[in-house]
């Protein structure tokens, strides 16, 4: 038995840990219809992934291959989950930062002075206290299919590593129809705003819609052994394997996300300006409703 399947990903969305092989996680976009989602799951994506937790996160217990077998990797990869936590807890500061500024700023706009201030801007870094983040390690077998379908992450704030291969592509804001490659950029991590942080930043951060397709064949990827060949045009064309690691982020479960200061105008109504786009969700809420699209339907 491969050592991978020493530590299978649970059947059902509830226990999103271990190992999944290429095609059971089906990438559904903003989609809740059973019917859609059965309709998306008939295309796999391909891709074989590995997902971890914090290690303090006893509702959903991480799933470690033997360490007599692998040995080193639980270790590991709770080190780099950790580095991960400390550096979205500080772009989480940065986000509170602008907040109050843009808070400030439309405060004075309006000739108020910041004492009158009637909201309290939230310290977003407090808000992901307990840390209930997500580490994927991804595999993309070298195929010339797509790899994972457009979407966008769920949850505030993702991080993305991803190798030399490149394939990674954002959608042009206000043109579906339009993708833009992401080319990976030597020692740079990607950071996407997700779904969660753009209905709490009331749409004032959108999330990033992406997509990873087949790379661009390149020279550098001919000699390598995880490279599969495809006849196109009569041309000898190398696909390889690619890797990546997104690391997600959400708030803790009880957080009510709710239009931020500074990210709606209490006076929209007889005003115009920013009205509030949604209705106030706990983030336990959300997350469940996303990760039922993901894996079950
Ligand atoms: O492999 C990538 O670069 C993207 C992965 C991704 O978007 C995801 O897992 O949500
Ligand atoms: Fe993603």
């Amino acid at each position: 038995m491969e050592t991978k399947m020493l530590a299978p990903h649970p059947p059902g969305g509830s226990h999103h840990r271990g190992y999944s092989a290429p095609g059971v996680e089906k990438v559904s976009q903003h989609v809740f219809d059973e019917g859609e989602i059965a309709k998306l799951r008939e295309i796999p994506d391909y891709k074989e992934s590995f997902e971890s937790g914090n290690p303090l996160d006893t509702s959903q217990p991480n799933i470690w291959p033997p360490e007599s077998i692998l040995p080193d990797f639980q270790h590991f990869l709770e080190t780099y989950f950790s580095h991960c936590s400390t550096l979205i807890h500080r772009l989480l500061d940065a986000l509170t930062l602008a907040l109050h500024l843009n808070y400030q700023h439309t405060l004075s706009e309006k000739g108020c002075g910041v004492s009158e201030e009637m909201e309290e801007v939230p310290d977003l870094s407090s808000t992901h206290a307990n840390s209930l983040f997500q580490l994927r390690l991804l595999h993309y077998p070298p195929i010339s299919a797509r790899k994972i379908n457009a979407h966008s992450d769920f949850g505030t704030l993702t991080l993305l590593f991803q190798d030399t291969v490149g394939g990674l592509e954002v959608q042009t804001p206000n043109n579906q129809d339009t993708f833009t490659p992401a080319p990976p950029i030597p020692d740079t991590v990607l950071v996407n705003i997700g779904d969660l942080l753009a209905r709490w930043s009331n749409d004032r951060w959108r999330s990033t819609v992406h997509r990873v397709v087949a790379p661009p064949p390149s020279s550098s990827a001919a000699g390598d052994k995880n490279v599969r060949r495809k006849e196109r045009n009569g041309l000898d064309v190398a696909i390889p394997s690619r890797y990546s690691i997104p690391f997600f982020a959400t708030a803790d479960m009880d957080t009510v996300i709710e239009a931020l200061p500074g990210c709606w105008d209490a006076d929209a109504e007889q005003h115009g300006g920013r009205r509030k786009l949604y209705e106030p969700v706990t983030a336990w809420g959300y997350v469940q409703m996303r990760m039922k699209a993901l894996y079950e339907g």
